[in-house]
């Protein structure tokens, strides 16, 4: 089989990295007899989803390697962290998916060759919200 013949089609790369933080949070705003306006606390996983027409060497999106603040950020500021009390806003998932992607867009994507185009997170193992980020 000689491989190098195989033609490679034109697309689009996407790349993916999840990270995780532990974090309480309620919401107020829900009616009293609603469980989620009682403080109660998440095993919360984010995912970044980036997208690339092209390349880096050695063939990357972005090396997930220099994803690496934004793990730092979650560590640092929301890990182990009362979320309603630190936020500007009631921390549903779909908030906080648009919050990290904003951070994301200001402190990561300047730095590598990837777009970011999504924000996942998961607050249980069968509830996320996603932020997709308009074109830009
Ligand atoms: N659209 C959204 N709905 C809810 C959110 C949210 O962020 N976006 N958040 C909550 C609460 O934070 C709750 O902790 C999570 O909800 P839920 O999936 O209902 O949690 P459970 O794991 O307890 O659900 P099961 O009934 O066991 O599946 C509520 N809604
Ligand atoms: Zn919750």
């Amino acid at each position: 089989m000689v491989f190098i013949s195989v033609p490679l089609p034109s697309g689009t790369f996407t790349i993916g990295k999840t990270f995780d933080f532990e974090a309480g949070h309620r919401l107020p705003s829900l009616p009293s007899e609603h469980k989620c306006s009682r403080q109660h606390g998440h095993s919360y996983q984010v995912e970044v989803i980036l997208t690339a027409l092209h390349l880096e060497e050695p063939g990357f999106v972005t090396d997930f390697g220099d994803l690496a603040p934004f793990k730092k950020f979650l560590d640092a500021e929301l890990d182990h962290r009362n979320l309603d009390e630190l936020l500007p806003f009631e921390p549903t998932s779909e908030r906080l998916a648009q919050f990290l992607a904003g951070w994301f867009i200001q402190n990561v994507e300047p730095a590598v060759l990837g777009r970011l185009i999504a924000v996942r997170v998961r607050e249980t193992e069968r509830s996320w919200a996603r932020f997709d980020v308009e074109q830009r």
